[in-house]
């Protein structure tokens, strides 16, 4: 769609124009042209199951089902009688609503049959449906597909919609539900526009450099924009990790001197046994993780061996699994037990782990850090509190949960620093996909800066805005597309 659209420089004359559409006539959905039919709700005994079919028979197969000569009113509810077209038995008393194309989900004529949720009834339906001529089961992702082919969704909305129907904590919907609104699409399209205006400019030099009638400094004009965009592509790509870590949850890992109480921690916090505690030291050795919902964020959370030296072959793999995953983090959850802050291990791992990931500033630090003080319920009410020379800490006992709060108010603090706040700010990108498209964008307009050839210039804006382009699917490959339909469950 977009070939071919700015090479007139006369384009440029005519100013800029909506030339972000949503793809309207790419390859279309694999079998498009059948009539497809699906359970789109859950499976299972329920109150209402919903079941649809999208494609030209749709209208057909709902006068066959109801056995009625007419449609029912385009878009509103109507009770009616469903019997099996081939003997007539009646199936159940439905509520079906018809959506006559283009105005439907999928851009063709849609059917929605609200049936009684018995196993029965809904078999019962989508046999009948499977009887009429022209219709077939749906694939999984298919009502989507054909969706994204009618130009109903781009692709980044497509994205969304597969993450809102996968999302399990309350950050992961609002950023979901963001980019299901087209968030990201609309600011790649704003982008995009931008590039084939310069794109225009650079062409109209081309093709009327000498043309008196052109406009003074159309060059220039074309630098200003670019330079524009790059900011703008380079603000984005400075926290793009951070959606992606929204949508796969943050990883976490709690690590400290043996018997610090980690493991009791991690069991606290994923509200589950997942790690043995016991009185002896060296009792966590393997690495294990846990997905947990930590104050409304996605989290991946490890449980470490305790850090010491001078232990067996064993424990010391441990050790080294320990320091593995410790890198990995993007949040270190650092124990200590406060009432043996002066053993040797304490020391040591103030002076390593909490002094190294501390001595970072917080702009370049990848890493964060908490520090924590467990076994605050041993410390004598009346005695000296922990070392005067600690770096900023938590107290926190997980025998009785004091300062559990405090504890999960500090990591909502943190994991929305290192997840982005999904309900303010600019759209994150959720995706690899999204950071590598913006990243070949930014590229290309380092090219065109570099370029002392117009026409090379002239190619590298192209390449830009190819890269935008693909990330809201124009020019899509079938590869990605099939990976990200994929996301998708039978009936969506
Ligand atoms: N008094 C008290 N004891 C605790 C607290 N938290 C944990 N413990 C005890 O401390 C001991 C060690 O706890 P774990 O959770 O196994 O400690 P760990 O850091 O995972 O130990 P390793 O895996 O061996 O490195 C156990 O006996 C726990 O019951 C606490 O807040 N107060
Ligand atoms: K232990
Ligand atoms: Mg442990």
């Amino acid at each position: 769609m977009w070939r071919g659209l700015w090479t007139l420089a006369a384009q440029a004359a005519r100013g800029p124009r909506r030339l972000c559409t949503r793809r309207s006539s790419g390859a279309p959905a694999p079998g498009s042209g059948a009539t497809i039919f699906a359970l789109s709700s859950g499976q299972g005994r329920c109150g209402i199951a919903v079941i649809r079919t999208s494609g030209p028979s749709s209208g057909h197969a709902l006068r066959i089902l109801t056995a009625a000569r007419d449609l029912p009113p385009a878009r509103h509810a109507s009770l009616r009688l469903l019997s099996d077209p081939r003997s007539g038995e009646p199936l159940d008393r439905a509520l079906v609503l018809w959506f006559p194309g283009p105005r439907s989900f999928t851009g063709e004529d849609c059917v929605e049959f609200h049936v009684h949720g018995g196993p029965a009834v809904v078999s019962g339906v989508l046999q009948a449906l499977g009887s009429v001529p022209g219709l077939r089961p749906a694939e999984a992702g298919e009502f989507t597909r054909r969706a994204f082919a009618n130009g109903k969704l781009n692709l980044t909305e497509v994205e969304g919609l597969a993450d809102l129907i996968h999302a399990e904590t309350e950050a992961q919907r609002r950023q979901a539900l963001r980019q299901l609104d087209g968030e990201l699409g609309h600011l790649c399209c704003g982008w995009a526009e931008t590039l084939t205006k310069a794109l225009a400019h650079v062409e109209a030099y081309i093709d009327f450099g000498e043309d008196d009638n052109l406009e003074e400094g159309v060059l220039e004009q074309a630098d200003v924009e670019v330079r524009a965009l790059e900011v703008a592509l380079g603000a984005h790509l400075q926290d793009a990790r951070r959606g992606q870590r929204l949508r796969s949850g943050a990883h976490v890992v709690v690590t400290g001197p043996p018997n610090a109480g980690k493991s009791s921690l991690v069991n606290l916090l994923s509200r589950k046994p997942v790690s043995i505690v016991s009185p002896e030291p060296g009792t966590t050795r393997d690495v294990l993780e846990t997905p947990v919902d930590l104050a409304g964020f996605p989290v991946l959370l490890s449980d470490t061996a305790g850090l010491r030296e001078g232990v067996g072959p064993v424990e010391q793999e441990g050790v080294r699994r320990a320091r593995d995953r410790l890198e990995q983090a993007d949040l270190i959850l650092a124990m200590l037990d406060a009432s043996d802050l002066a053993s040797p291990s304490s020391c040591n791992f103030l002076a390593t782990v909490v002094a190294s990931v501390g001595a970072q500033s917080p702009s370049d630090s990848s890493q964060r850090l908490l520090l924590v003080l467990n076994k605050s319920d041993l410390l004598s009410r009346k005695g000296p509190g922990p070392r005067p020379d600690l770096p900023p800490h938590l107290l926190l006992s997980c025998l009785t949960g004091e300062g559990l709060d405090g504890l999960l108010e500090a990591l909502r603090k943190e994991l929305a620093a290192v997840c982005g706040d999904p309900s303010t700010g600019s759209p994150l990108l959720t995706r690899a996909r999204h950071q590598h498209h913006l990243q070949g964008c930014l590229d290309a307009l380092g090219h065109y800066k570099q370029s002392k050839d117009l026409a090379l210039a002239a190619e590298a804006l192209r390449v830009a805005r190819g890269h935008l382009t693909q990330l809201t699917g124009g020019g899509g490959t079938e590869e990605i597309l099939d990976i990200i339909f994929r996301d998708f469950c039978v009936g969506k």
